[in-house]
């Protein structure tokens, strides 16, 4: 056991880097948070500079371990916890990235997407990776970049360049040695890694003209990969945890056992459900995904991927300007009994699950001369709901086992006005934890498992407590009436761009 009790997360998300110091008992001691710049080329691009990524990664560290008042020395380990699919290509000798990272959201290779299903690979991509062909993945981006940027597919074939997610690239930037590999929750996002032999795929690495000398090592979720430079958070540290954010929160969840489900509601809306040691490969649009890897113990996940969820309400608030911030859409959905007929479809990046359709776009319908903004504002929390409600369906029907409860967490889970709406549709409660950081959380638990500051898996579930439950009160009528009203404005919104950007 280490006499060190403390952990250093870092969850690199899509809109800001944040970092937060845990004790042993799981509790927050730390945090600090950067913003990045959203970069947006095109209609249908997004980019992310990787030296912002970096920059801000790197001061929410110092101030994170400064505000702890712990001196480096304390800290155990680090986990890294990311946003996923966004594709960085760098140069192995100078660092330096050839291009902007493309952000998961990116939508400008639909097109190949679609050339990729027509040539009848589909299943193939959906067998071996569990993902289905979307611009959403990492795999179709970096062929992108080795076809556009000049000069790159010839350095890739000659090995001098590397190819991350951005764990891989942080771990990159933080190691001395230039430690270049991934975890296989990462991994299992590319498109490109075989879920059930646990390897990079030669099938499908030609389908996408993509050379292995690209690609990092892929290694468990929890071990000792590398560690710090010491001149950059004043000692060497072990970085001992890495899972994609969505992972991390199942983890950090406790969601433990095959039939435990989380959904986070960020930026987007990620649900999760354990599914054990088999991929279930899903009938109904859904994503198999690993959940993380222990040693040699895989275990997997099905997921459903909403590409719009809190960002919804940030679109009321910097595109609209009807509200002055996020929290206060409760109050303003609120002045109104119900949504008045009113539907938002917010299908700003197409949609993901379980309609992966990436010629949508956000569609509001049911509008009167009685329409307020408060209708809107309750449509838009709504939509959030009806979107996690779609996916759990398609959950259910794939997984064929009850699931029970649903732990939340992520900005907008702190909404409880969306909380109740979101049970009520479910028809299954919704459980908010003490601790709604649970993708930082998870990322050091991992990290603290490979270092000695928890002994196992038991003892950090031990750890996890109710903030509050919301109960399913609204009648199976209703339930059915608003849904089906909901679907309709699904249908509207659907193939409305005639190319994806
Ligand atoms: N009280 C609230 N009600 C609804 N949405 C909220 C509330 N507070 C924050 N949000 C939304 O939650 C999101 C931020 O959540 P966060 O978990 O920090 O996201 P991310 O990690 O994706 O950046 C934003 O899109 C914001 O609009
Ligand atoms: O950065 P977040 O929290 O919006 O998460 C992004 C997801 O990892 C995308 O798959």
């Amino acid at each position: 056991m280490t006499t060190k009790t403390h952990v250093l997360a870092l969850d690199q998300g899509t809109t800001s880097s944040r970092a937060i110091v845990f004790d042993q008992q799981g509790g927050i001691v730390a945090r600090a948070q950067h913003e990045f710049e959203q970069l947006f080329p095109r209609p249908g691009w997004v980019e992310h500079n990787p030296e912002a990524i970096w920059r801000s990664q790197l001061r929410a560290a110092r101030e994170a371990l400064d505000l702890a008042d712990l001196s480096p020395g304390d800290i155990a380990g680090v986990g890294i916890t990311n946003q996923r699919e966004t594709t960085l290509i760098w140069d192995r000798a100078t660092g330096e990235p050839i291009a902007n990272a493309i952000v998961w959201q990116d939508r400008r290779t639909a097109d190949l997407c679609d050339r990729l299903r027509n040539a009848g690979f589909a299943d193939t991509f959906q067998q071996k990776t569990g993902l289905v062909l979307d611009a959403y993945f990492s795999g179709t981006k970096i062929n992108w970049l080795l076809e556009h940027v000049d000069g790159a597919r010839e350095r890739a074939q000659r090995g001098e360049l590397a190819f991350g997610t951005v764990d891989t690239w942080l771990i990159w930037k933080l190691t001395v040695g230039r430690v270049h590999i991934t975890d296989a929750t990462n991994a299992s996002r590319t498109l490109l890694y075989n879920i059930r032999t646990g390897q990079w795929d030669d099938e499908l690495l030609e389908h996408l003209s993509i050379p292995r000398e690209l690609l990092p090592d892929v290694r468990p979720s929890s071990e000792v990969y590398g560690e710090t430079d010491p001149e950059l958070l004043g000692t060497a540290v072990p970085i001992a945890g890495v899972a994609g954010d969505q992972q991390a929160a199942l983890f950090g969840q406790m969601c433990m056992t095959p039939g435990m489900a989380k959904n986070t509601y960020g930026t987007g809306c990620f649900m999760l459900l354990n599914t054990g040691n088999k991929p279930r490969t899903s009938k109904h649009n859904l994503l198999t995904t690993i959940a993380w890897q222990l040693g040699d113990e895989v275990e997997y996940a099905l997921e459903g991927s909403i590409f719009i969820g809190g960002a919804v309400v940030q679109w009321l608030r910097d595109g609209l300007h009807m509200i002055d911030s996020s929290s206060e859409i409760e109050k303003l959905a609120a002045s109104v009994d119900d949504n008045g007929g009113v539907y938002l479809v917010p299908a700003f990046a197409g949609l993901g699950a379980p309609h992966w359709d990436p010629y949508a776009r956000g569609t509001l319908v049911g509008l009167t001369r009685g329409t307020t903004a408060g209708h809107i504002a309750r449509a838009a929390l709504e939509a959030i709901a009806f979107q996690t409600a779609d996916v759990l369906e398609a959950m259910h029907a794939d997984a064929g086992m009850d699931i029970t409860e649903l732990r939340v967490d992520g900005g907008a889970a702190a909404n409880d006005l969306l909380m109740q709406f979101q049970a009520d549709v479910l028809r299954v409660p919704t459980v908010r934890p003490k601790v709604t950081e649970t993708t930082a959380a998870g990322a050091a638990y991992l990290a603290g498992l490979a270092t000695g500051v928890w002994t196992d898996r038991k003892q950090i579930a031990a750890q996890w407590q109710v903030d509050r439950r919301f109960e399913p009160t609204m009648s199976d009528d209703r339930v059915h009436k608003l849904r089906e009203r909901w679907l309709e404005a699904v249908k509207r919104s659907r193939g409305w761009e005639p190319t994806a950007g």
